[in-house]
């Protein structure tokens, strides 16, 4: 195992990362509840749970370790305060409904831990509830209704945790549906004992959205942030509070996005690919415009200034270099807009200039190689259709500082 959990940056060698196979939560998704779910698509779950195989395992042949979030959560609920923990905040009155809920969570207690682990990430149909009578809400919802919710977004662990240097930050998701994805990660960060002695949180207190697909470790003082669709400011302001006053980072760039899907986060238009080279869709990137958010003079206090120089220089300062280099979405503007789309600019740097990316993109693959960096494709087709690619399939837990 790698040792203790931290983020020092982007594109630094990758040691240990968090990622999360597509199953039972997949398997709900049908053509009326896929959108609500914030997939585009329902999936063919076979081909993408072995597609996911495939990053997997270059993931491993690049020596990174592959935590696979389903098996820390086996492990999580083996102990019973995780499991009481968990059960309490999924089954709830509002879930199952008052006439099931002690009688569900008395069940669920009981479970062995893979089974348990299924049901928090998979949801809870009601016939699968054990007994023949179930209440008014399995009454109404009827035999196929889910009285807990699926969370298929968990395949997504990038945005719901998020480490910066050796702590980490929970997620404040910007959709209910994808809330619950946090409360498992906390409960893991709470009770696993990989994390439980090794993992400090960064108390961000409010309730204001924070998703890390916004989030970037540019050097162990500075992180960039995006403010689109996903992350307010309200949140960027007490996160930055957070960490300044912990000491950790000097420096949050804040950088505002549309908000619209294409650009949900900040790494659907930009990624990190090398110490200065990034992939980027310049049809968002160039109208991103920065804030640096540094400690006031007055404790407690945030010195914010609008940053005069461009997205790129901004980011190519922060990192020490001269320029950054830019690749950008490859094709002409309808292949840009369709690779932008399948997340060809969302890639997942396991060492410096060495990435891996979806197959289908091939254009702006072929642009990154062309620059000299090391491609590996995966197959992207089912995997995408909720909309993530590479980096957001992927949670570092251990990443090395870049080399300047
Ligand atoms: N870091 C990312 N870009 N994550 C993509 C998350 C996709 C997910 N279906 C959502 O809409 O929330």
């Amino acid at each position: 195992m790698t040792g203790a959990p931290g983020v020092l940056s982007e594109t630094g060698r990758l040691r240990a990362v968090l990622v999360c196979e597509p199953g039972p939560a997949q398997a709900r998704l049908t053509p009326a509840t896929c959108d609500a779910m914030l997939f585009d698509d329902v999936m063919w779950l076979e081909r993408a749970r072995s597609d996911h195989r495939a990053f997997r395992a270059e993931l491993e042949y690049r020596g990174v370790e592959v935590v696979e979030l389903r098996d820390l959560l086996i492990e999580t609920v083996a102990k019973a305060p995780a499991r009481k923990a968990l059960i309490d905040a999924r089954i709830t009155s509002d879930t199952v409904g008052l006439g099931l809920r002690d009688e569900v969570r008395a069940w669920a207690r009981e479970l062995p831990a893979d089974a348990l682990a299924d049901l928090l990430m998979g949801g809870l149909s009601v016939e699968e509830v054990p007994g023949p009578a179930k209440g008014l809400t399995a009454a109404i919802l009827g035999a196929d209704g889910l009285l807990v919710a699926p969370l298929p977004n968990l395949m997504f662990p990038r945005d719901s945790s998020a480490w910066i240097g050796g702590g980490v930050l929970r997620g404040s998701m910007r959709f209910p549906v994808r809330a619950d994805e946090t409360a498992i990660l906390r409960t893991i960060h709470d009770h696993h004992p990989r994390f439980r002695e090794a993992a400090h949180p960064w108390p961000v207190p409010g309730s204001a959205p924070l998703e890390g697909g916004d989030l970037m470790v540019l050097t162990p003082q500075t992180i960039l942030v995006g403010m689109g669709e996903r992350t307010a400011p309200q949140a960027v302001g007490q996160m930055a509070r957070a960490l300044f006053d912990a000491g950790q980072v000097e420096r949050v760039i804040a950088c505002t996005m549309p908000k619209g899907r294409a650009s949900m986060h900040l790494d659907t238009v930009f990624t990190l690919c090398g110490p200065d080279l990034a992939t980027t869709y310049g049809d968002v990137s160039g109208g991103i415009a920065c804030h640096s958010v540094r400690p006031g003079t007055a404790p407690g206090t945030l010195d914010v200034r609008p940053e005069p120089a461009p997205f790129a220089g901004v980011v190519a300062a922060a990192l020490g270099q001269t320029r950054l280099r830019i690749v950008e979405t490859g094709g002409d503007r309808y292949v840009r807009a369709r690779e932008q789309w399948d997340d060809g600019n969302n890639v997942l740097a396991v060492a410096p200039n060495v990435v891996l990316a979806y197959d289908r993109n091939t254009r702006t693959n072929t642009a990154l190689r062309r620059a000299g960096v090391e491609v590996i494709t995966f197959p992207g087709g089912e995997l995408g259709r909720g909309r993530g690619g590479p980096r957001c399939l992927s949670c570092p837990l251990t990443r090395d500082a870049a080399e300047v």
